[in-house]
């Protein structure tokens, strides 16, 4: 019987499968779908997958390689979602990873037995049972969609369900309202702003959102990261002038001024969409306060007709094999407190990999926790004592999500060049340890 469960074939489950592998782990691994990918499947028949068609990521291809697998040298600076699917898929074949792993098998359940160790429940109705369990299901798949009073009579969609201005909806010569300022919003409203698309673009928003650049003098703004060493408010102070210096005043573009600060909220990126703003494209309002038929009202009082509201407002955090809502997010979207958001320090078999929402890169995030993962079940790594645990969380946090404002989308934000040095420290620290014991 293979030791570890590996939920998830995306890039967070298939790293930390590349890892376990190298240590001589057994582990099984499995996947809703028909193969690897997860979020970044464009149109995953597990129907889990948020990438529409024009979907390129915010990161630049500098941050977001695999330690160990280059991407490949001709990618543009920000690779199309078709070529980082590409490069997971390559990245599995060339370290043998995907043999582990049964598709179109779904974990219903994972149910911890009572001395340790887990018992999986999989859409197959088989169980088996694992020593340990890693969560790699991702956490951008349960899209949310707030509710406000009355009905609306016209098309609505989540971004999540956005492929295209004509699929599932054909936007062309709609009125179309998108809600939210995020980067789902962006990308999708500066798409159907186009002339030839929408004939009239709203973005409704509750807040001033800073909307950052991509490029700095030719060179994507995340390639040359201050130090991870430098002070936070040094970082901060430098970054928010060079931001300001670039894109001035929101207002200038007809947008709401930001209350905050450019990075005491998850960074909005776009390089166009302050353009379709300031051509006049895009209309901004406040926030909804009710739906009136074919109708929008906003709390300003002004109402607009609208054809398609395109609900851009983000997702909830779920483990749905879990029935322990200690092992889930609570009501406000908060997972439960992980150590190096990793391990509940009560339940020592179970691994949460890619929880997070690591600045500015994400691909590589899961493979440097599995650095900790591995070592911690080959026997080299043990953590500190219990209530040790719940302090180093309790500081971790405030360091990672406390300058964000309050909001369900700040529960797992994270920055990542600070959390990968103190990672190494960290599993130096329980090597040490387990040497010492
Ligand atoms: N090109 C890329 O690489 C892309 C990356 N992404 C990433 O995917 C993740 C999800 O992004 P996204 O889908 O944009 O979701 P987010 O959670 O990041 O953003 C949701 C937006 O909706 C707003 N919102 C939420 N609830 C309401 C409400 N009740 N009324 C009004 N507004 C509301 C939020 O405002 P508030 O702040 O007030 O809560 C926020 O502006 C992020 O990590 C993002 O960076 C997404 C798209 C493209």
């Amino acid at each position: 019987m293979n030791r570890v469960c590996i939920i998830g074939a995306g890039c967070s489950g298939i790293t930390v499968a590349k890892r376990l592998k190298d240590h001589g782990i057994s582990y099984d691994q499995f996947d809703a779908s028909d193969d690897i990918g997860g979020n970044w499947y464009y149109n995953n028949p597990n129907g889990l997958s948020a990438c529409y068609q024009s979907l390129h990521i915010d990161t630049s291809k500098w941050r977001l390689a695999f330690e160990d697998y280059p991407v490949p040298a001709d990618w543009p600076d920000f690779p199309h979602h078709s070529q980082l699917l590409q490069y997971f898929r390559a990245y599995a074949a060339h370290f043998g990873l995907r043999e582990a792993i049964t598709f179109n098998t779904k974990v219903e359940k994972a149910k911890r037995k009572a001395g340790g160790g887990w018992e999986v429940t999989l859409s197959t109705g088989e169980t088996r049972a694992y020593e340990a369990l890693v969560v790699a299901n991702g956490h951008h798949w349960a899209a949310r969609i707030p509710e406000y009073p009355g009905h609306f009579d016209g098309e609505q969609l989540h971004s999540h369900s956005f492929r295209s201005a004509f699929e599932p909806v054909n936007c062309v010569g709609k009125r179309v309202l998108v809600v939210g300022m995020g980067n789902s919003a962006m990308d999708i409203a500066s798409e159907l702003s186009q002339r030839a698309i929408a004939e009239r673009l709203y973005v409704s928003t509750r807040r001033g959102v800073w909307v950052l650049p991509k490029y700095y003098k030719g060179q994507p703004i995340d390639k040359n990261p201050a130090p991870a060493w430098m002070p936070r408010k040094v970082r901060t102070a430098l970054g928010t002038r060079m931001i300001k210096g670039l894109v001035g005043r929101m207002s200038d573009y007809g947008l709401p001024e930001p209350e905050i600060g450019p990075f005491d909220a998850h960074a909005t990126v776009s390089g166009e969409f302050l353009l379709r703003a300031g051509s006049g494209d895009v209309v901004l309002k406040g926030s909804i306060d009710r739906l009136d038929g074919d109708c929008v009202v906003f709390k300003d009082g002004s109402g607009e007709a609208i054809d398609v509201i395109v609900w851009a407002t983000g997702y909830d955090i779920r483990f749905p094999f879990f029935d322990d809502p200690a092992l889930c997010a609570d009501a406000d979207n908060r997972p439960p407190p992980l150590f190096k958001r990793i391990m509940k320090p009560e339940v020592p078999d179970l691994f949460y990999a890619g929880l997070g929402q690591p600045l500015p890169t994400l691909v590589n995030f899961a493979e440097q926790q599995s650095k900790l993962i591995a070592a911690y079940l080959a026997g080299t790594y043990t953590p500190p004592a219990q209530d040790e645990m719940h302090r180093i969380i309790k500081a971790d946090e405030a360091y990672h999500t406390g300058h964000y404002y309050a909001a369900r989308r700040h529960t797992i934000q994270l920055d990542f060049d600070a959390y990968v040095r103190d990672l190494k420290k960290e599993i130096a620290r329980g090597t040490n340890r387990v040497k010492a014991a």
